[in-house]
């Protein structure tokens, strides 16, 4: 049997709200298996960044459990958890993140670094992926020298560094316009593709999820399957 990278069982997370609480997931489950690319889609505020963010293993939510690769992890220490998230969860943001002081090379260098490559090695690495995502000419550009297409590429670089076991990607071109959105987003697709990563997008652009294998989205506090609404004529 396949085993998931990713699976999430019966999470619950509330944030305080006024004087009470609003349950923005309540049970929600999730598996996602070797090599797929899954999309989460949903409008604003249905708890797609509070899903990433328990799955990355960035926040705890108040019940439930995430397992990587078959290893439950909210119940290890918090070093436990930061060495799974590194060595195995790849993360993009909607914003680069990048350090502003180091090049690219250099930024996609940092997380191989931390997991104890040497720095040739880590190099390498570096400049084959940022070729990957058209970058060759832009290896020792700071993030300030290059478009924000350019950075978003080498943050989506940087987090298929470590060869991660799952892409977890929250509005990854949502800060770009449409047309470099749509040839970043592109990249990305082929990119995690060829590394045989596995993805969970989080999106609002209908165009890019339906490269997705799959499309989930948040209903009332629960993971389901997306089914597009039908078109009345
Ligand atoms: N730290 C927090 N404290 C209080 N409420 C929060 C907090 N983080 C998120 N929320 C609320 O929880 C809900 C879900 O937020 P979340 O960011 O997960 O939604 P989202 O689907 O990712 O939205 P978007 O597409 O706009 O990024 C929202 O109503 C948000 O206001």
């Amino acid at each position: 049997m396949i085993r998931p990278v990713l699976s999430v069982r019966n999470l619950h997370r509330a944030y305080k709200s006024g004087g009470g609480m609003l349950k923005v997931l309540a049970g929600a489950d999730i598996d996602i298996f070797p090599g797929e690319m899954v999309g989460l889609i949903g409008p604003s505020g249905s708890g797609k960044s509070t899903l990433l963010h328990a799955a990355g293993l960035l926040e705890k939510p108040n019940a439930g459990e995430v397992f990587i690769n078959g290893k439950e992890c909210l119940k290890l220490s918090d070093d436990e958890r930061t060495a799974i998230r590194r060595q195995r969860i790849g993360m993009v943001y909607q914003f680069h993140h990048l350090q502003k002081e180091f090049t690219a090379e250099e930024n996609a260098m940092v997380p191989q670094m931390i997991a104890g490559q040497t720095s040739r090695a880590a190099r390498a690495e570096s400049r084959r992926l940022l070729t990957a995502m058209g970058l060759a000419e832009r290896l020792t550009h700071r993030p300030s020298q290059m478009s924000g297409g350019e950075q978003q590429r080498v943050a989506i670089a940087r987090a298929l560094a470590n060869r991660p076991q799952i892409l977890l990607a929250d509005e990854p071109t949502g800060n770009l316009d449409p047309a470099t959105s749509a040839v970043v987003f592109d990249q990305l697709y082929q990119l995690t593709r060829q590394e045989g990563v596995a993805a969970l997008v989080a999106t609002h652009n209908m165009q890019l999820a339906s490269y997705m294998d799959r499309l989930l989205t948040v209903r009332e506090g629960l993971i389901v399957p997306f089914t597009p609404a039908p078109i009345s004529y």
